[in-house]
């Protein structure tokens, strides 16, 4: 495949597409990351090299920061801080309480208070750090204020005052990420190292405390170190790969006998992010998970395709681009952004990508593939016409190696026929990388889309030496198996943690943590198939197809 068979996504997006998004790094000078790929608008990337520093890739720390988090704003800003101050209290079940669970007085004084803040300007805001800080407090903000509300009836969106929404949204493209809790603000600006004054490093300063909660318990702190160690483990992986291209590049005989020691090397290193994920068995209470930390994270897609969104008050509707726009949907109010989930994190998509593990639909599918909660992300990759939506296309075709990668956009349009994923009701299949895109930082999002359009994918090379190269081919599928390995471990922490906690009854210890007064068997959830991740997907089925897709990409008999 040569170059022009492979164009890179970026240069492929419209101006202005979200997925694009290179103004808003390359405009601000308080964005310290700009680089040349961002501050060129409409220029694809260098894709000579995976030169880390140009996505805010670490070679020590991988997709962590480098440098210690901030941990607490400054002046005129510190009045968020206390608001989260005041949200979390000092200790496990000192904080405000899910909407619903108690008589919601001090919640809603709370409400009032933050209400009544009014709108800080953003503009001594003047580094990369501090504008991350500022995300994460207002994100945690955001999702205490609409968790903290009574329950509204499930045709009212929930309504966020502009003393969060409009800095928020000021905030959000300058950091490269929507206006909503991720996993960025939860995990990779949420954590200290043991030593901040040193690089996060797995085996010798590995990630210690955390910084944001919703409920002070050592359960959501395990939950946000073992992901964080997950990263800086991957640190070690991403170098790997690193060299990896390297080789790939020069591929001559002691190039293949190198790449197929890394690629037996990558495997291990695949099996320490494995085994730091079955971690959460032992850090985190499931009991605890499912039912004091997960619903905080719900995000305005929570009640699946019909949610009705949440509305950010005293927007400037310009503030966000006309293609993000459309994340609300036809006939819908409120923004319907999906809430955090490790599933944001670019590490195991990176595996995926630099592996060629191709999750797109395939036509052989019986069940046919995993839809996408419609209104979420749907809206940022489809194109819906004026007409509505049985006429709505992908505009343009972005090729992820195997996985073609749509944008859509309102200015061009093609027939559906070229489309075999469209759904027959218009609405087009996005893969849950593509999804999940839109939630990691516009430099990673960057990084996973240059990796995707690397002149010398691995795979083709595999394929090709298969015959000559055993031990290449033998070492490629055992990277995979490692990734499949992966998520095994990783299904067996989901079904632990969602599909048993929603089978019973909370106990009395959690009913207590709560402050509910509903009858245990009130809270239950039963319709274990119908599960939906925090990212809307049907979940069991969902994880068996990515752990199934992983299998097929290897090239040697099993
Ligand atoms: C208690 C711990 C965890 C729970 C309950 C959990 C839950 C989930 C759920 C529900 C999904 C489905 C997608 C969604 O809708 O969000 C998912 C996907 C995913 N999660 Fe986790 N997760 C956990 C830990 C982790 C960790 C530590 C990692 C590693 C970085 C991870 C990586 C992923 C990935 C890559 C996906 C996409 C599916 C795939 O590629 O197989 N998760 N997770």
């Amino acid at each position: 495949m040569d170059a022009a068979d492979h164009p890179h996504p970026l240069a492929a997006l419209p101006p202005g597409h979200f997925l694009a998004l290179p103004p808003t790094f390359s405009n601000d000078p308080r964005t310290s990351l700009t680089t040349a790929s961002h501050a060129a608008p409409g220029l694809a990337p260098n894709v000579a090299s995976l030169a880390a520093a140009d996505f805010d890739v670490d070679v020590r720390t991988g997709f962590l920061p480098p440098t210690a988090n901030v941990t607490r704003l400054f002046a005129p800003y510190d009045v968020w801080e206390d608001a989260l101050d005041a949200a979390r209290g000092a200790g496990p079940g000192d904080g405000l309480r899910l909407g619903g669970c108690g008589n919601g007085k001090r919640e809603q004084a709370w409400r009032e208070a933050v209400a009544a803040i009014g709108v800080l300007p953003t503009d001594q805001l003047d580094d990369l750090p501090h504008l991350r800080r500022a995300h994460l407090v207002l994100a945690f903000l955001l999702h205490f204020y609409v968790h903290s509300s009574p329950p509204k009836s499930h045709a009212t969106p929930a309504e966020v005052p502009p003393s969060i929404s409009v800095p928020l949204l000021a905030i959000s493209p300058l950091v490269g990420l929507p206006p909503i809790l991720t996993y960025a603000d939860t995990v990779l600006w949420n954590v200290h190292a043991a030593d901040k004054s040193r690089p996060t490093n797995m085996a010798s300063n590995p990630p210690a405390t955390t910084l944001g909660s919703f409920t002070n318990t050592k359960s959501e702190a395990g939950f946000y170190l073992v992901s964080a160690e997950c990263e800086a483990a991957g640190a070690a992986a991403l170098a790997l790969m690193r060299q990896c291209l390297d080789e790939l590049f020069l591929a001559d005989e002691l190039a293949l006998r190198r790449l197929t020691v890394y690629l037996r090397q990558l495997a291990v290193q695949i099996d320490r992010v494995g085994d730091i994920t079955l971690r959460m068995m032992t850090e985190v209470d499931p009991e605890e998970f499912y039912h004091l930390i997960r619903p905080w994270f719900r995000g305005g897609d929570g009640d699946g395709p019909n949610s009705p969104g949440w509305i950010f008050m005293g927007a400037d509707e310009h503030a966000l681009s006309e293609a993000e726009n459309k994340l609300a949907g036809d006939n819908v109010v409120g923004r319907k952004f999906s809430g955090p989930s490790a599933g944001q994190s670019s590490l195991v998509h990176a595996f995926d990508i630099f592996l060629t593990v191709d999750h797109a639909p395939r036509p052989d599918e019986e069940t046919g593939p995993v839809p996408l909660a419609t209104g979420t992300a749907t809206a940022a990759v489809a194109a819906k016409s004026p007409a509505g939506p049985e006429t709505s296309t992908p505009a343009t075709v972005i090729k992820l190696n195997a996985t073609p990668l749509r944008a859509g956009t309102n200015d061009e349009a093609s027939p559906a026929s070229e489309h075999p994923h469209q759904q027959k009701s218009g609405v087009v299949e996005a893969t849950f990388l593509q999804r999940m895109l839109q939630y990691m930082p516009l430099p990673h999002r960057t990084f996973l889309l240059h990796l995707s359009s690397h002149p010398t994918p691995l795979r083709d090379l595999v394929i090709k030496r298969a015959d000559t190269h055993p031990a290449l081919a033998a070492a490629y599928d055992e990277a995979l198996a490692a990734l499949r390995r992966f998520r095994d471990k990783h299904m067996r922490v989901v079904s632990r943690f969602i599909v048993q906690q929603a089978r019973r009854a909370p106990s009395d210890r959690i009913r207590a943590l709560l402050g509910d007064a509903r009858e245990a068997e009130e809270i239950v959830e039963v319709e274990v198939d119908g599960l939906r991740g925090t990212g809307g997907t049907p979940l069991i089925r969902f994880l068996k197809r990515c752990r199934d897709n992983t299998s097929r990409a290897m090239v040697t008999e099993q």
